[in-house]
């Protein structure tokens, strides 16, 4: 039977990794640290298929050797943005190897928060996370991907879900009146590879935290477009994004068996099944 690659892709995923920056500072806080933590995604592209097909390894750059380089260049990169520091891997890898072609690099930060104004001590942030994505084809120019997971935001009023297709199907009611929440992944990517990403990050959360709460909610799929708008007015070096919103449903509690009117204030939270909400925006 006559059979062929049609795609290949191979790399080391999860690399983590941790570098404590310590900048330069006069006395007495000579060793004020900074803690930054990354897992990196790396995968290559190019003329792998030889191993593929005749198991043929010469031209393999071992998943290995991948993850040796992603701390080498930790050492010398400053993490100061998963952007920027996944930019540094994909010209890495295609400035090394004549033979990748496309090199893509995801990262996802874990924040830590200095702990009570401490040097050298640092607590988990359990909250959103930075993400950033990163893909360089030879001869072109890195096409950059800045984003966020897990940023978890609820409102409890001004959200309503009303008029929706009626079936035989529907038992769920209208509602004007309900918990809003989501835990929300975003990516958004620049226009240009060239940008301040830590600004543009800055902008584009703020711009996204702000339409969440400042109007009324006809649905998840209302808001999700209005936050995308505000996160493109916010920041002129994006061209496009994508919010992933789940609907993190808050199910009134059913108190009636125990004597009690139920006003809005019990909620049963659940986990699965979830709805799912995503739209990707781009400027016109
Ligand atoms: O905002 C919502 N969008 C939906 O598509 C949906 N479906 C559902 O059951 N509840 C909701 N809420």
């Amino acid at each position: 039977m006559a059979t062929r690659v049609s795609h290949n892709a191979y790399g080391k995923h999860r690399v983590r990794i941790s570098k404590v920056r310590r900048p330069r500072q006069a006395p007495p806080n000579a060793e004020r640290h900074e803690l930054v933590e990354v897992a990196v995604d790396v995968e290559l592209q190019g003329d792998f298929e030889a191993a593929f097909t005749h198991g043929d390894n010469r031209q393999v750059i071992a998943t290995d050797t991948c993850k040796n380089t992603l701390y080498v260049l930790a050492k010398d990169h400053p993490i100061d943005s998963v952007e920027s520091f996944g930019r540094a891997v994909a010209e890495h890898f295609l400035g090394r190897y004549a033979h990748v072609e496309q090199v893509d690099v995801r990262l996802v930060e874990q924040v830590w928060d200095r702990l009570a104004g401490s040097d050298h001590s640092f607590v988990a942030a359990q909250k959103m996370t930075p993400t950033a994505a990163v893909t360089h084809r030879r001869g072109e120019s890195p096409a950059v991907v800045g984003g966020l997971e897990r940023l978890t935001i609820a409102k409890t009023t001004e959200s309503g879900f009303v008029d929706f297709h009626r079936d035989e199907f529907r038992t769920l009611a209208d509602t004007t009146d309900r918990i809003l929440a989501t835990e929300m992944t975003a990516a958004w990517r620049y226009s240009a590879a060239e940008a301040d990403y830590a600004a543009a990050r800055e902008s584009i959360v703020a711009a996204l935290l702000e339409r969440f709460t400042d109007h009324y909610s006809h649905s998840v799929q209302e808001t999700l477009y209005l936050m995308a708008g505000a996160a493109l007015a916010a920041c002129a070096d994006i061209g496009q994004i994508t919010l992933t919103m789940p609907n993190k449903h808050h199910l009134l509690a059913n108190l009636a068996p125990f004597d009690r009117e139920n006003e809005n204030e019990v909620f049963v939270v659940t986990d699965e099944p979830f709805g799912y909400i995503t739209a990707t925006v781009d400027r016109e």
